[in-house]
Formats: structure tokens, sequence, C-alpha cells
């Protein structure tokens, strides 16, 4: 079986959660696995040390940025692969001192994000990593945060994305999932 078919195995689909209308799909069953945990985070990290990636030469990560909440279950572990910082964006009031905020739209709701104004310096290469990308909204602006503090995404990587609701093109870099969902 393929890493794909795998981690996609284990996916739940949680229908009307957490309001009616929204299938949820859950993550944690994979992270139950250890197995497959494992196959997941070594997915990431071989995507980006052996792909190419246009606008990372050399092929060096500074910065792993993780979104609030389980962008944290992934983000420090590929971080520390790749001998990368992790950076976390967080709902907005939870991080001490001077912070970069910017709000968004998402699925099922409005919410706004802030990064800690010293947290990334100018000119590093930064990848966001989340479970899911949805409407794109939280990636988005994830993404303006970075640039605010003169970071460059090269990559937004995610375990799912939501292709029906097309998130890529409001994205400042290149969108990576392991498993699309069209429905
Ligand atoms: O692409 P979007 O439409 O922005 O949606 C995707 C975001 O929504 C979910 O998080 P949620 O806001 O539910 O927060 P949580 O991780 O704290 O549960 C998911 O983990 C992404 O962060
Ligand atoms: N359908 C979905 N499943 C899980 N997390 C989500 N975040 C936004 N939409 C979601």
């Amino acid at each position: 079986m393929s890493d794909t078919d795998y981690i996609k195995s284990l996916l739940k689909a949680h229908p009307n959660f957490p309001k009616k209308g929204i299938v949820f799909l859950d993550i944690f069953p994979i992270l139950r696995d250890p197995v497959a945990f494992e196959t997941l985070i070594t997915h990431f990290v071989y995507h980006l040390t052996s792909k190419t990636i246009p606008a990372l030469p050399a092929k060096k990560v500074d910065v792993v940025v993780g979104l609030d909440a389980r962008g944290f279950l992934l983000g420090p572990i590929i971080a520390m692969r790749l001998g990368a910082a992790f950076v976390p964006v967080r709902k907005q009031g939870k991080l001490p001192g001077e912070c970069v905020s910017a709000s968004y739209e998402k699925e099922y709701g409005v919410d706004s994000f802030e990064m800690q104004a010293d947290a990334i310096k100018p000119g590093q290469t930064v990848v966001v990593v989340d479970d899911l990308i949805a409407t794109g909204g939280s990636a988005k602006a994830a993404g303006e945060l970075v640039a605010k503090l003169g970071g460059k995404v090269v990559e937004y990587l995610f375990i799912i994305e939501l292709t029906f609701l097309q998130a890529a093109s409001k994205l400042d870099a290149p969108l990576y999932s392991i498993v699309q969902s069209d429905d």
C-alpha cells in the first residue's frame, strides 16, 4: 500500500461536525498508530528534502510554522528532523510579547492569528504546516504574518486538501497535500 493510501485509510469522516453541512475529517486515528504517524512525518520530510521546490534553493528550510492547534502536532517533529526552527501561529491573545496579527475567515467561522514579532528573521525560508486546508483562510493569514516579518514562504504543507474549495489560488507559494478530498 502507498503512503497516501495508508494515511487515507485511517482518516475518519464525521458528518455534521462541528456544525450541520460540514464533513469533519479527523486525523487523530493516524496519531494513534505509531507506524502511520512515522510514515506521515517521514513522507513530509522526504518531500521537503528530496523533491524540487522551485523557491527553495539548496533545499534549506529555516523555519517550520505550525498552525494552532493541529499544526502543532506535526510542525515541531518536522522541524526537528530538518534541523529547522519551529514557530507557532496561535489564535489571538495566547502569545506573550510583541506580536503581529492577521484575521481570516475559515470554513466555519472567523478568527484571528498571531505570531511573535521576533520569531522569524528577514530573508528566512519558511514552510507552513497544518493538518488540513479547507478555504485556505488560515493558511493565507499565516502567510501574511510570515511576510510581515520579512520571511519567505516556500511551500504550504497539509495532510488533507479539500480541493473543491480551491484554496491553492489564494496562496503566495505552492501547496502540497498528501490526500485530496473533492467532496
Ligand atoms: O482552510 P481553512 O478554511 O482556514 O480551514 C482549515 C483550518 O481549520 C482547522 O482548524 P480550526 O480552526 O478548526 O482549529 P483547531 O485546529 O484549533 O481545531 C484546520 O486544522 C485548519 O487550521
Ligand atoms: N472539513 C474539515 N475537517 C477537519 N478540519 C477542518 N477544518 C476546516 N474544515 C475542516
